[in-house]
């Protein structure tokens, strides 16, 4: 549906993307994660075709709209796109909003489309409000039901819920999934929230550099990291030195670890295991302790820093009835499911 074959795309002879492939099926949503500057906007900007390549090609639903040679304008694109400061129109209201792009509608059918947006949305009684009369999660509805009433091949997000609160974000991320989901529609979406990719994306992109790392789905992204770049972006983990013992035991200061599947490792390599906070258990009656050098509260859980005897540091997630203060010694235990390794830069 949406197929990207080693894309460049430069800035006056300055390449800021580099030879990015991805794919999205029909009704597939994309995230694209990686820290500021990698260049995940210029990326969704070249699909939207605001900004040419200057290499590789950008396909949608099979028609090449990006390449070296041939450059689709971008009102031809069919490409819906949603802001993070929702650029709506102040002098209209919610209803004149959503019908704005609604071109070649008779007045019946563009106020049928609406209320049938505005029900999908969420918001059916609020058509006659003004922009300034929503709440920020509402604007955003607002934006998402103009950008889906042209109905477009594709929808663009640009950090859609960046301006809104925390606790509203991971909601209104997992409600938009379901409003996509219902209607098919293709979409990606460039966040810098990883709760947020994880809510939403059946594939996530993480970038640095102007590279595409890995691009996979959440659970792969996050069990399975193919580098330790994604490993360290992805959901806080920590990379714990070891050596090996065999192809399959690795030694560490938490103990020995098996592998079941054998990698690209030898007796007595230098490795680094990567730990997430939800490897370490905590467990009174562990041998191996571990001090709390912070706690944060989460709720049904507390989330410990923790320091080792030997100076390292892990993230430990705890039931949050087990609450302990900083400078505690506890008692951990690491139950990995798998390991993943990566051999040591030295
Ligand atoms: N119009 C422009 N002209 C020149 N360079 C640009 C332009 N827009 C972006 N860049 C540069 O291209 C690189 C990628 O920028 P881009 O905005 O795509 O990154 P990003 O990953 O979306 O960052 P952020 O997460 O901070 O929004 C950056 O080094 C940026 O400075």
């Amino acid at each position: 549906m949406l197929d990207l074959q080693q894309v460049a795309v430069a800035y006056g002879g300055h390449t800021v993307v580099k030879d990015v492939s991805l794919s999205l099926a029909q009704g597939q949503i994309g995230c694209l994660v990686g820290p500021s500057g990698c260049g995940k906007t210029t990326l969704l900007r070249a699909i939207a075709g605001f900004e040419p390549v200057v290499c590789g090609s950008i396909r949608l639903q099979r028609q090449l709209v990006s390449s070296a040679s041939e450059q689709l304008a971008p009102e031809l694109r069919q490409v819906g796109m949603v802001f993070q400061d929702f650029a709506l129109f102040p002098h209209l209201n919610v209803a004149d909003n959503i019908s704005f792009g609604l071109l070649n509608l008779s007045k019946a059918d563009k106020a049928s489309k609406v209320k049938q947006l505005l029900q999908l949305v969420g918001l059916p009684e609020l058509g006659q409000r003004y922009i300034h009369q929503l709440s920020g999660g509402q604007q955003q509805r607002v934006a998402l039901a103009r950008a889906l009433a042209p109905q477009p091949k594709v929808l663009l997000l640009d950090e859609p819920f960046s301006s809104l609160d925390t606790e509203l974000r991971e909601g209104l991320a997992r409600e938009i999934r379901q409003i996509l989901q219902q209607l098919r529609i293709t979409a990606i979406m460039v966040t810098h929230d990883q709760n947020e990719a994880f809510a939403m994306a059946d594939m996530i992109g993480v970038m640095q550099l102007g590279q595409l790392q890995q691009w996979a789905t959440p659970y792969e992204l996050y069990h399975k990291p193919l580098n330790r770049f994604v490993a360290d972006f992805i959901g806080r983990g920590v990379l714990l030195p070891g050596t090996m013992l065999d192809a399959q035991r690795v030694q560490t200061n938490l103990g020995v670890f098996t592998q079941r599947y054998v990698s690209n490792v030898q007796t007595g390599d230098k490795v680094d295991v990567l730990i997430r906070p939800d490897d370490i258990v905590h467990d009174d009656a562990s041998g191996i302790t571990a001090q709390v050098v912070e706690k944060a509260f989460r709720g049904s859980h507390i989330l410990y820093q923790l320091k080792l005897h030997s100076g390292e540091q892990v993230h430990c997630l705890a039931l949050s009835h087990h609450n302990h203060a900083v400078g505690e010694q506890i008692g951990i235990r690491l139950d990995l499911d798998h390991l993943v390794l990566f051999p040591r830069l030295s």
